[in-house]
């Protein structure tokens, strides 16, 4: 895919939605069949895109499977999530083409991505430039991305990135406090991150509940990440009820 068909869907689903639902599907947890089924079931309640990654995804093969197998089924777009080179992959609509801006290994800042470009230039994948920060230390994004944690309580540390990020020409910030994380990213940080980035703000790690869901939107957040939830048996309906309330939220 050329052009920017995908950030323009997402900025046409903004305008309709006011703040968006992204499931995550993470290859190495949920095979084949269930992330066929799964992605169907959340584009139903209304999620605007499916990524697909893991921080330890390193089978390039299941995870080019997973991909294709559910592109047939599913209208939104499949948003590639790499943790690494061995995260691009064909049939995806287009990629989180990401820095870790605040990791320590400069990997993760630029070589992972020159690595990566010419592939994501051959599969056809639309590439989305994005600032990927991560709050807070001990999970597994932190850990391989040798990530110095933005700490929790320091929200103006996090818009000095995302201010830095806007000035790159990035037009993506993501707040990861990490899948899995026991809190979300602090609606105060997005709330200063929003003051200071013009872009489409997404947030994810350790969403799963309604008002912490909407209390992220009300502060700024333009689309939501949810993985963990779901991974761990958590309902569509109440997914369902996630999305309904971050949707009235702003
Ligand atoms: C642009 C290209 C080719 C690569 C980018 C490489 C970068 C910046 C990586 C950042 C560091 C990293 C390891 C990010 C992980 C992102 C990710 C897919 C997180 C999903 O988390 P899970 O993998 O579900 O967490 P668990 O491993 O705990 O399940
Ligand atoms: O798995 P959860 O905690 O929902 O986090 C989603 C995503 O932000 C992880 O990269
Ligand atoms: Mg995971």
């Amino acid at each position: 895919m050329t052009g920017n068909k995908v950030e323009s869907f997402l900025k046409s689903e903004l305008e309709k939605k006011n703040a968006l639902l992204f499931v995550l599907i993470d290859s190495e947890e949920s095979k084949l069949e269930s992330s066929q089924k799964l992605a169907q079931d959340v584009e139903k309640i209304g999620a605007s895109a499916i990524l697909v990654g893991g921080s330890s995804a390193t089978d390039q093969i299941e995870m080019a499977k997973v991909v294709k197998g559910i592109k047939k089924g599913i209208k939104i777009p499949i948003i590639l999530f790499p943790g690494n080179i061995t995260g691009v992959v064909p049939d995806a609509d287009a990629i989180l083409f990401s820095s870790l801006m605040n990791s320590e290994n400069p990997y993760f800042i630029t070589q992972a991505q020159a690595l990566g470009a010419p592939s994501v230039l051959k599969f056809g994948l639309e590439p989305l430039p994005t600032a990927y920060l991560v709050i807070g230390d001990g999970t597994s994004a932190w850990f391989v991305g040798s990530a110095r944690g933005i700490p929790f309580e320091k929200p103006k540390i996090a818009a000095a990135y995302a201010l830095a990020a806007q000035f790159l020409g990035m037009r993506f910030v993501y707040l990861e406090a990490g899948s899995g994380a026991k809190s979300s990213v602090t609606p105060e940080m997005v709330k200063t991150v929003r003051k200071a980035f013009n872009g489409f703000l997404i947030v994810g790690g350790g969403i799963r509940d309604t008002k912490t869901a909407s209390d992220l939107v009300k502060a700024g957040a333009d689309a939501l990440v949810i993985g963990t939830f779901l991974e761990k048996g958590g309902s569509i309906k109440k997914l369902a009820e996630i999305t309904k309330a971050i949707q009235r939220s702003k």
